[in-house]
């Protein structure tokens, strides 16, 4: 879909930044910001954590993937929790609501950002390492992305000044 008139959708690994580049490129763009991990806590009462913990794995993606096929916005900066990718439905919405942009953060980097995989309800179907996550989730990240952004050595500003000029560059070459 084009990123003029629609939602920006930022998808990644935990820890890529797709909630403080969201933020940012909400206020860059004038555009309202929604996280999708925050509609799933309060949509089940509680943090990530607290929700795998008491309803378990499948409950949880169940409930992410309802709230992800329940967006309707137009517009907006969405940043979303790093398993979306794992839901097929959910991610074919996101793909005709939206321009999606991975935010491509290497392993190393992800590692030193993400102290607390064991607390911030992280999503493993398979109970794999951080590490096997990762190469587990790249091909997924890749395939659904719109535009990729190699971000381990750029700010949150610079990450964010890379989508706004491709969004002008896009507007500038649509149709009057
Ligand atoms: N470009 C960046 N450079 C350095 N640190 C960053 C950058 N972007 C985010 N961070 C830091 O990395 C951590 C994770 O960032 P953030 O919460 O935005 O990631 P996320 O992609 O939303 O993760 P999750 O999938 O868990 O929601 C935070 O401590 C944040 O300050
Ligand atoms: O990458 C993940 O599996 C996730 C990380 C969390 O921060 C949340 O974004 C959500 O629980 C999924
Ligand atoms: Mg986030």
């Amino acid at each position: 879909m084009s990123c003029i008139h629609s939602n920006i959708i930022l998808i990644g690994m935990a820890g890529a930044g797709k909630s403080t580049v969201g933020r940012l490129l909400a206020d860059r763009t004038g555009r309202p910001y929604i996280d999708t991990d925050d509609l799933i806590s309060a949509a089940g009462n509680g943090t990530l954590q607290d929700i795998l913990d008491r309803d378990g794995l499948a409950s949880f993606q169940a409930l992410e993937e309802r709230v992800l096929l329940n967006l309707s916005c137009l517009n907006h900066v969405i940043a979303t929790g790093g398993s979306v990718i794992y839901s097929r439905k959910g991610m074919a919405h996101l793909k005709k609501i939206g321009w999606i942009v991975f935010l491509d953060v290497d392993l190393d980097e992800l590692e030193k950002r993400v102290r607390n995989q064991h607390s911030r309800g992280l999503i493993n179907p398979s109970g794999i390492g951080f590490d096997a996550l990762y190469r587990e989730r790249l091909p997924l990240y890749n395939t659904y992305c719109d535009l990729r952004i190699r971000a381990t050595d750029l700010s949150p500003e610079e990450i964010c000044e890379i989508i706004v000029d491709r969004l002008e560059r896009q507007a500038d070459k649509s149709p009057e």
